[in-house]
């Protein structure tokens, strides 16, 4: 069987970070594998709080996977701090994951900091790393200094975000105000990954599941751009169907059932 790895925090709501990811993967057909940078203590409405998990039991983690298991492919979320992102530069660097896929996470919905803002440049160090980098509107805004409002902006912040060393961009369309259209860009071409809006406010986690999902894809052998198509479908249905659990953004829904048709899980 194939395998994904998520480096990311925890979420004990259940909805985003390591918790979606090991469902998405699940979903999607390959064996799951965590590492987590942080505990948050969170629910759909709100983050409480977050302890960052020591550097020394990040790097135990990330080498107890990678000397026992294969790894087909890695995901990574939630990094919180500039520690945090050196102590996986050094894995990866050690251990050289043929697939990466490299979530920008920097703000919850409800508006907490999930990366302290003086990371960001630190972060820019794990970009050259990356297969792909899958960040949101307000994301690409810190990494570019740009304002983004349609496409062309799209577009300009893809070539920006490129320019920083990253092989391709994931520009995700989530946050305008139109359809929730997705741009990849890979240093030449654009491809515009169309999507179809779902008037749900259950959309916690929906970043996760689909830098998880293309990772799962990745890993089973797919390639970059059906990965991203594949997992661009995957989302839909997972927000088509998201559940209505608790007072706030309710959680995507990862159901194997519901995908079935629509993606290949033979691996
Ligand atoms: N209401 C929605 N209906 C359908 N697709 C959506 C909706 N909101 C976001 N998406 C899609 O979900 C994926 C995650 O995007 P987004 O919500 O922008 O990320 P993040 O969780 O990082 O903020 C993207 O493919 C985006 O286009
Ligand atoms: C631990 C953790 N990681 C990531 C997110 C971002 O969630 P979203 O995918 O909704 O942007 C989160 N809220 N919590």
């Amino acid at each position: 069987m194939k395998t994904a790895l998520t480096i990311a925090g925890s979420d004990s709501g259940g909805g985003a970070g390591i918790q979606a990811d090991l469902k998405a993967f699940s979903a999607n057909g390959v064996y799951g594998m965590s590492v987590i940078t942080a505990v948050t203590a969170q629910n759909t409405v709100e983050v409480r709080s977050v302890q960052d998990i020591d550097t020394d039991i990040i790097r135990d983690q990330i080498e107890a996977v990678f000397d026992d298991i294969q790894v087909d492919a890695v995901k990574i979320g939630m990094l919180s701090k500039p520690e945090t992102i050196e102590v996986v530069i050094e894995g990866l660097k050690k251990y050289k994951p043929s697939f990466i896929v490299l979530d920008p996470v920097m703000v919850s919905k409800g508006g907490h900091h999930l990366l302290q803002p003086e990371a960001v440049e630190k972060l820019k160090e794990l970009l050259p790393l990356a297969t792909v980098i899958t960040p949101n509107i307000p994301e690409a805004e810190v990494l570019t200094g740009l304002t983004i409002t349609n496409l062309d902006d799209m577009k300009k912040a893809c070539e920006k975000i490129y320019e920083l060393g990253v092989k391709t961009v994931l520009l995700k369309g989530g946050h305008l105000n139109s359809e929730p259209n997705d741009l990849f860009y890979d240093g030449q071409t654009f491809h515009l990954i169309e999507g179809k809006r779902f008037y749900t406010k259950n959309t916690h986690g929906t970043g996760c599941t689909l830098s998880a999902a293309i990772a799962a894809n990745l890993a089973k052998g797919m390639s970059l751009l059906d990965a991203v198509q594949k997992a661009k479908c995957y989302i839909s249905v997972a927000i088509e169907h998201s559940l209505d659990l608790g007072h706030g953004h309710g959680p995507t829904h990862h159901f194997y059932q519901l995908y079935k048709k629509e993606l290949a899980f033979n691996e």
